[in-house]
């Protein structure tokens, strides 16, 4: 079955690029905002002044404050809003759905009290509905400017990664398929703590060795976390693990990136932040995977040197010196036993 309706929940910067892709596609499209006035500037002008001012969006593109005009009879629904709201926004209309509605969440974050992501929200809150994720390397400002790019749709559901893939492939943009939900999602929502990492280097002038050390051993970290939570770290070698890291670490565009890029300078945490205007994802996960790294005794020095700088103040150059003096460990996590090193 193809898409014929889809809705976007969420008006922000990626929120609006998906419903352009959709709209683009031909697809009935309708991406519910709160904000009014934005929603008029989708409808009148073509434009989502707040977030993506410079890229004219397709004129079949129906933005709507009205949550039910927007999720009645679309076949799926993209949530894509801070993962902080995902629960409140996402219960208020989930009594409404019918049972083939799929849902296909792109926020990547972590809901704290019980470390779910945001699928296993989705799954909790709507247990009848196909549930999917989208993740990959997808910096919102460049796919605005219709610059090639390529994501993963995640899914248990076949029906769903075929309807994704086609509803949301074009010429500049490619949907390749994962039926690892757990490791997609993860990848996504943990690279955003190594891309502030990636900032402080940046921002304190150190080499492309030191950027290289950076990435690679964060992926090495990563796919630690994930195997101990029991996903599957062949995953993370795809575009939703090495592709969405080295992007996010290497990109001023990242909103992540940028947090810890100023952080790097001197500035404060909530002076960083606040300069943002977006959300920065990586600032609450890195709390909650910190937290689950110690529950779990799992040997997370970048994440453990990032939190000492961001909460604790800590000179952000010892996070990368952290890596020189720590245990000595394998290089490709996995491949040589932690026993015969
Ligand atoms: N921007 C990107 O390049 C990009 C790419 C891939 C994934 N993501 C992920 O998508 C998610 C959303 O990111 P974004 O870039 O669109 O964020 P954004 O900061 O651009 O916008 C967030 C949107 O959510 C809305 N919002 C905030 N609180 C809300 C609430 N209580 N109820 C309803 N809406 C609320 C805001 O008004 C805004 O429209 C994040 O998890 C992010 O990690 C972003
Ligand atoms: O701007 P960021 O740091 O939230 O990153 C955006 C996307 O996740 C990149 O894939």
């Amino acid at each position: 079955m193809k898409i014929n309706k889809a809705a976007v929940i969420g008006g922000g910067s990626f929120g609006t690029v998906v419903a352009n892709i959709l709209a683009d596609n031909e697809i009935e499209t309708w991406q519910w905002l709160r904000d009014a006035t934005i929603a008029e500037s989708i409808n009148t002008h073509q434009k989502n002044d707040k977030y993506l001012p410079d890229t004219p969006l397709n004129p079949a593109l129906n933005a709507t404050t009205e949550l039910d005009e927007a999720i009645q009879g679309a076949d799926v629904i993209f949530v894509s809003v801070p993962s902080r709201y995902v629960r409140e926004v996402v219960s208020s209309f989930a009594a409404k759905l019918m049972p083939q509605q799929a849902l296909v969440s792109t926020t990547k974050g972590i809901e704290p009290e019980r470390f779910l992501l945001m699928s296993q929200v989705l799954e909790e809150l709507c247990p009848a509905n196909p549930v999917g994720v989208l993740s990959g390397p997808n910096l919102a400002k460049e796919i605005a400017r219709r610059e090639l790019a390529a994501t993963v749709i995640a899914s248990k559901n076949s029906d769903l990664r075929r309807n994704v893939q086609s509803g949301l492939s074009c010429s500049y943009f490619r949907v390749y398929a994962s039926d690892d939900l757990y490791g997609v999602e993860l990848s996504g929502a943990l690279k955003n703590i190594y891309a502030i990492v990636s900032g402080f280097v940046a921002a304190l002038g150190m080499g492309e060795n030191s950027r290289s050390m950076i990435i690679t051993r964060s992926l090495a970290e990563m796919s630690r976390f994930a195997v101990a939570l029991g996903a599957n770290p062949l995953t993370f070698l795809g575009l939703a693990g090495v592709g969405d890291l080295v992007v996010t670490c290497s990109s001023p565009l990242s909103r992540n990136y940028r947090v810890g890029y100023a952080i790097g300078e001197g500035k404060t945490l909530d002076e960083a932040v606040n300069s943002l205007g977006e959300v920065a994802e990586g600032v609450n996960t890195l709390r909650y995977v910190r937290a689950k790294a110690a529950e779990l005794d799992i040997y997370m020095p970048l994440v453990m040197g990032a939190y000492e700088v961001l909460f604790n103040g800590a000179d952000p150059r010892l996070v990368a010196q952290g890596l020189m003096s720590g245990d000595h460990a394998s290089d490709v996590e996995f491949a040589l036993p932690r026993s015969e090193i």
